[in-house]
């Protein structure tokens, strides 16, 4: 099956400084991907590479099947500030909307908009933030893209507008086959609605997977103090908390862990996502992954 994205040695600089480094990997099709870091890690970077916006530096990336920008049907890309004309009514953009896309579908734009309750005559200048969101949204799904790419779509939605959009666009994944690529620098935004992550942080991926995949190989292990240097091999420590007598330590493993001195807990995406993005205290002592959880 082809990939929805696929990334090798991909890297972007803005004069001499790396905006994206060394970034290899894979999204399936079908997927709803989830790219999280903090501010200024590369996510726009990432994505306007993906969407054709800006050509690589070094590496290569091919989005379903294809170099970014060669088929602007299959890609649609709805950007940081959810771009809609503040003049135009809500039926002028599905008009316009229409005229520039040869595969428009109608009867999902307005279905869309009516199961929103957004009135047509409406100007988008009128609209609230999550409403206009909501229509740059249907502008992008009404395109019948094979893939979507967001970035930070919900950024300025109040936690309602946040959950209502992000459920519309897992509706909408499911219901066209629709990849999607959407980016927030919150993986509580992600947590409910995506099945594949990459965390990107200071230009780099830190890790990539399926979910289920990387909830399944982490852990959160707490018992007596001890040197995370001396954990077996095959456990790689992301990060490591102590106190006097404690340790708390997040790893990855592929294989069970045994050994009596530890309790071992399950971890959250955000557990997870929090302890790749923040960076340990004593590197020298940290185990760094291997970098892509594969299936
Ligand atoms: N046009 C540009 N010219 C110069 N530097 C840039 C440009 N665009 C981005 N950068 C730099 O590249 C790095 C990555 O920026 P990018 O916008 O990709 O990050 P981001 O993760 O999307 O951040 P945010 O969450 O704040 O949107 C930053 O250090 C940024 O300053």
């Amino acid at each position: 099956m082809t990939a929805a994205v696929r990334a090798r040695g991909l890297g972007r600089k803005y004069g001499r400084r790396w905006a994206l480094s060394d970034c290899t990997l894979d999204i399936p099709s079908g997927r709803v991907a989830g790219l999280v870091g903090p501010n200024g890690a590369g996510k726009t970077t990432l994505l306007s590479l993906a969407a054709g916006h800006l050509a690589p530096s070094v590496g290569t990336i091919e989005v379903v099947g294809g170099r970014p920008g060669s088929d602007m049907g299959k890609v649609g890309f709805v950007a940081q500030e959810t771009p809609v004309y503040a003049a135009l009514s809500v039926a002028d953009h599905l008009r316009l909307g229409a005229r520039l896309n040869p595969g428009w579908d109608a009867a999902l734009a307005r279905d869309r908009i009516e199961r929103l309750g957004l009135d047509p005559s409406l100007r988008a200048g009128r609209l609230s933030g999550g409403q206009r969101a909501q229509l740059a949204l249907t502008l992008g799904i009404a395109k019948r893209p094979e893939l979507l790419i967001l970035d930070e779509p919900v950024a300025s939605l109040d936690p309602l507008a946040r959950r209502e959009f992000l459920q519309g666009l897992m509706e909408a994944a499911a219901e066209h086959e629709l990849s999607v690529l959407l980016s927030s620098h919150l993986v509580s935004d992600l947590e409910r609605v995506c099945d594949h992550l990459v965390v990107l942080v200071g230009s780099r991926v830190r890790v990539t997977g399926e979910v289920d995949e990387l909830l399944a190989t982490h852990h959160r292990l707490t018992g007596p103090r001890r040197d995370p240097a001396t954990l077996p091999a095959d456990q790689h420590v992301v990060s490591a908390s102590h106190t006097d007598r404690q340790s708390t330590l997040l790893v990855r493993t592929g294989t069970p862990i045994h050994d009596p001195a530890w309790t071992v807990g399950q971890v959250t995406l955000e557990d997870l996502v929090l302890a790749y993005m923040s960076e340990p205290a004593d590197t020298s002592r940290i185990d760094r992954p291997a970098l892509e959880v594969h299936r």
